[in-house]
């Protein structure tokens, strides 16, 4: 593997909503142009994990967090940092599909035309690329001018992180991002994040409970947990391979031995 640069750098973080702790100590690096998998048992905090990544979170709840986030050094939890300025550049894909009720060209160039006026053909050149990345140009070019919300959950999906690429984020959280979709619609968004992965020109954070999934699309893997008193904690890092046949920690190896089945794990 090449060397490794951290795009994000999480440094002990705790965070609370409303008083009430849900993460405690969590320090990981997310490193650039990788896909690194969130996994671990539902309520452990790794969808507000990943929104603590962009600071998505505060739009939800009163969020106190210690400790660090640093994207490229900065930490973004500094007073001065533009929010709009850094969800942009640290998107994030929801579980199901929130695009807007407007056409499909539109619902790409949204967040392209509010980052300032282009000419329509440069804009049209964003969006043609942008829905092309997404590999939902051949299914879609016909309905560029038709509501978005006329496609199927999964070519909706599909559309949103289109959407996401068209800003040139820096990095794409996205939180399960094949739910509730069919198994044809959720191979193809799995298709999606392949071969945006063997790009290599973007990183993305992904959270999954399909660990057959997570073993075929992700490069490192953190898995969540929450401890004796029901708060949300890091248990181990580590590059996929090894969090799957060869975990450090026992909760880690029960876990994914739970999910994956035993024979899975001694073929692995
Ligand atoms: N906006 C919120 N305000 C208050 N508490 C919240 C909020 N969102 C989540 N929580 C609490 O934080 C804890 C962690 O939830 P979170 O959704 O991050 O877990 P998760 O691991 O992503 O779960 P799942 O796999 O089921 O999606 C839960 O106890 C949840 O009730």
């Amino acid at each position: 593997m090449n060397k490794l640069i951290p795009a994000i750098k999480v440094k002990n973080l705790s965070l609370y909503y409303n008083t009430q702790k849900i993460l405690e100590g969590v320090s990981m690096d997310i490193y650039q142009d990788k896909v690194t998998a969130i996994i671990g048992p539902s309520g452990c905090g790794k969808s507000t994990f990943i929104k603590s990544l962009n600071r998505m979170n505060e739009l939800e709840a009163d969020v106190q967090v210690e400790g660090k986030v640093e994207f490229y050094n900065q930490n973004i939890y500094e007073r001065r940092v533009n929010l709009n300025r850094l969800r942009r550049q640290v998107s994030m894909v929801l579980p199901k599909p929130n695009l807007f009720p407007m056409s499909v060209y539109d619902n790409v160039a949204y967040g392209v035309k509010i980052l300032g006026w282009r000419p329509k053909v440069e804009l049209d050149q964003i969006v043609e690329s942008a829905i092309k990345d997404a590999d939902l140009w051949d299914e879609v070019k016909n309905k560029l001018h038709k509501s978005a919300l006329e496609l199927s959950g999964g070519q909706q999906q599909r559309l949103c992180i289109a959407r996401a690429l068209a800003v040139k984020p820096k990095i794409i959280l996205m939180d399960e991002p094949c739910f509730g979709l069919d198994p044809i619609a959720a191979t193809k968004v799995e298709g999606l994040i392949q071969s945006l992965r063997l790009r290599s020109e973007l990183t993305m954070v992904i959270i999954s409970h399909n660990l057959q999934q997570v073993t075929r699309i992700s490069d490192f893997t953190a898995f969540f947990s929450t401890n004796e008193h029901r708060i949300g904690q890091m248990v181990e890092f580590g590059l996929t391979k090894k969090i799957f046949t060869n975990a450090l920690d026992v909760r880690t190896r029960e876990y994914v031995l739970s999910r994956l089945g035993s024979s899975k794990y001694e073929n692995r």
